[in-house]
């Protein structure tokens, strides 16, 4: 294995990231950290579901990896290399490395473009991948590599079904050879059926391409069939992280608990330990969080040292990280 595999594809080191927003009409201007301090690692062949409430910043960290939002603090390395210090050289081949597909094709695919020229676009941003003469067949054999009519090439997205558009937003991000695809609740819109068949799609793709995803969803019935490591956030912070099977068979925060409480399908593959869990109050907001720890004004467990003693997220006599005081011990099996 050379070096540069051994390389993390992503990893963020306490990332901070935001926007600013006016406080009332005339308000100063304010720093909403929607991304608190975030450490997350995606190796080359895995995938790493990113899971949390709406709202809990899971798609600013995306686009702070792949450099649509500028970090305000913390680093993001992709294959090894600080995305804020790269020349133009280097930009580009972040945006050859990393690709997004997003939760809605019709929204990301410009409807005035064949499915053809949708696919072959990133070939302007990078002409020495394919050769001119061979774009054509390349188009093709993406489509059929992602289960499509290779003669369907000269259709527009409207002429193709939502599962379908979502497989040509696959080809076009693959084009490029990515080793990352970041994808924002790329199922979520779909059926269940056609979701369990792009889901399989991505799995069979980075089987054969050794390709990574970094999963954001808030479905935890698909971080089940897809995901090697889970990563749970809330309120701008990983507050749980390890396989799936961990966090599934023995979550160990208490917002992991109720998220998993509130995922009826997910019940069969759950213990006893979180059922019944329904969550009090409202999320706090980001521009305003509680101090200590975020969850302590909606959890069960919460005692006077959350308010002051902000936990890290450490293993805690357990085999995978959690972020709690009083986090549950692991429940031998
Ligand atoms: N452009 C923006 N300006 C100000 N605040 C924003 C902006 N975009 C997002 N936010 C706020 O940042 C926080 C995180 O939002 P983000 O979209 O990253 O969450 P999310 O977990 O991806 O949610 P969802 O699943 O609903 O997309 C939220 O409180 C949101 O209101």
């Amino acid at each position: 294995m050379n070096q540069r595999s051994e390389e993390p594809v992503l990893r963020t080191a306490d990332l901070v990231a935001g926007y600013q927003v006016r406080r009332g009409l005339l308000g100063r201007r304010a720093e909403v950290a929607a991304v608190a301090g975030v450490n997350l690692t995606v190796r080359e062949g895995e995938t790493v579901c990113l899971v949390g409430e709406s709202g809990c910043g899971k798609s600013t960290l995306a686009r702070s990896v792949v450099g649509l939002l500028r970090p305000r603090s913390g680093t993001v390395l992709v294959a090894g290399k600080d995305t804020a210090k790269l020349d133009r050289a280097g930009r580009l081949e972040l945006r050859k490395n990393v690709q997004m597909v997003f939760q809605d094709p019709f929204a990301s695919l410009n409807p005035r473009m064949t499915a053809g020229e949708l696919i072959a676009e990133g070939w302007r941003v990078h002409p020495g991948l394919v050769a001119e003469s061979d774009r054509q067949a390349e188009v093709a054999r993406l489509l059929a590599q992602v289960g499509l009519n290779p003669k369907h090439a000269g259709r527009y997205p409207h002429q193709f079904s939502g599962g379908q558009r979502q497989r040509i937003s696959i080809a076009r991000a693959l084009a490029v050879r990515p080793r990352l695809i970041i994808c924002d609740e790329a199922v979520s819109a779909l059926d269940v059926s056609i979701q369990a068949q792009i889901l399989a799609l991505l799995a069979q793709l980075q089987e054969e391409l050794g390709i990574a995803y970094l999963f954001i969803t808030h479905d935890l019935g698909v971080v089940r069939q897809i995901a090697d490591r889970v990563a749970v956030m809330h309120l701008g912070q990983i507050v749980e992280t390890g396989t799936a099977e961990e966090i599934y068979q023995q979550p160990r925060h208490p917002y992991t608990q109720a998220l998993l409480s509130a995922a009826p399908s997910v019940d069969d593959w759950t213990d006893d330990y979180t059922e019944g869990i329904v969550l009090q109050g409202d999320t706090p907001s980001p521009a305003d969080p509680p101090s200590g720890c975020r969850f302590r004004t909606r959890c069960w467990l919460a005692e006077p040292r959350c308010a002051t003693e902000t936990p890290e997220l450490a293993e805690r006599g357990g085999p995978h990280l959690v972020a709690c005081h009083f986090a549950r011990p692991t429940v031998p099996t």
